[in-house]
């Protein structure tokens, strides 16, 4: 099975070297120089910095050498799949979706994006908590891959899996993708709890409550449960609120600290999908009366609505009720 990689940030760096692992595999970057630092020193310099790349990494700048694989492994920021997918020559048999966000302009997921953009591909997604220095370093990671078809799943399983690439198989698709959207949501509010100096528990309480409005999300969705408390969620949860290696919690630390949003967001290189996902879902929220208090407040944050202190009375004077809400 002939894998190309499309996105040459960290994440899609970090899995071509998995995935090299198997055989020769394609990496496009979107930025030549990306593909010309790859290709010239084994390194990519600009997403992924100090980590030797294997021989079997073919860099291309050029999206239509990616026609001869089998499978693509899409990594580009969430944002910018439908317009990449557009630009690509056809599509292969199956696309392995491995971003993670919902689709700003349609509030759609990045699966039906997807489909709707390779009708006849079969489309999967991996997701998990997996940040991409560490998974790039060989350290023991596990990942959910949900498909429809358990078939399929097990093929692109059997060409990536590796003893720290742990993959468990799923066939909830919606549930995989809304874990790893919205939980870079919440990890900016986590980040905020970090930077305004609120303490642990507060961040305790945070990913409890947050983790109630994650599954509120997807059981509207259609998603499962047990999805949500897996690693493509909860999993992925604790990671991103717990360490400044995340960009989503750092965005919000700086929050936290009292920078303004628009401050943080300018000349960054690298994606803090919260940032793109937290407007949308707040909107799909509030058309499906799924409530969101505390991806509310994060959207205000960010668009400098409402400051931390106004945003934390809120939450703070909501009124006390039964657990299970
Ligand atoms: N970094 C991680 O640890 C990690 C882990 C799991 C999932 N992800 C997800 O993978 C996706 C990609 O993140 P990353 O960390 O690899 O990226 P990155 O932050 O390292 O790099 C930014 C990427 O965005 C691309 N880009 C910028 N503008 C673009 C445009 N107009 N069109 C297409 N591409 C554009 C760049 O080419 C580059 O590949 C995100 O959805 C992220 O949530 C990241
Ligand atoms: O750095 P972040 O916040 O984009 O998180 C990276 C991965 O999604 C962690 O699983």
């Amino acid at each position: 099975m002939k894998v190309g990689v499309i996105g040459g940030g960290a994440w899609g760096t970090a899995l071509a070297q998995v995935a090299a692992q198997g055989g020769e595999t394609l990496l496009w970057a979107r930025e030549p120089e990306v593909a010309a630092s790859i290709a010239d020193t084994r390194e990519n310099a600009l997403f992924l910095p100090g980590v030797p790349l294997s021989n079997a990494i073919r860099p291309t700048a050029d999206l239509s050498d990616l026609a001869s694989c089998d499978v693509w492994l899409v990594v580009t920021p969430a944002q910018h799949m439908r317009q990449v997918l557009e630009t690509a020559p056809g599509c292969p048999k199956a696309l392995l979706l491995c971003s993670k966000g919902i689709e700003e302009a349609s509030g759609q997921l990045l699966h039906q994006v997807a489909r709707e953009t390779c009708r006849d591909a079969a489309v999967m997604v991996l997701s998990g908590p997996t940040f991409a220095h560490e998974v790039a370093a060989g350290l023991p990671t596990a990942l959910t891959l949900a498909a429809e078809i358990e078939a399929e799943a097990e093929a692109i399983r059997a060409r990536l899996a590796r003893p720290s690439f742990r993959i468990y198989l799923s066939d909830d698709v919606a549930g995989a993708e809304v874990g790893g959207a919205v939980k870079n949501v919440l990890a900016i509010a986590c980040g905020v709890v970090e930077g305004r100096g609120l303490g642990q528990n507060a961040r305790a309480a945070l990913i409890a409550r947050g983790f109630a409005e994650m599954t509120r999300f997807g059981l509207a969705r259609g998603a499962r449960a047990e999805t949500l408390a897996g690693l493509s969620g909860l999993g992925d949860l604790v990671l991103t609120c717990s360490s400044t290696s995340s960009r989503n919690f750092s965005l919000g630390k700086g929050l936290g600290q009292g920078r303004p949003a628009a401050e943080l967001m300018a000349d960054r290189r690298t994606v803090a999908e919260g940032a793109f996902t937290a407007p949308v879902l707040r909107r799909l929220s509030e058309q499906e009366g799924v409530d969101m208090p505390i991806v509310a407040a994060v959207d205000d944050l960010l668009s400098g609505r409402a400051s931390v202190d106004a945003v934390l009375e809120r939450l703070l004077a909501r009124p006390l009720r039964l657990e299970r809400h």
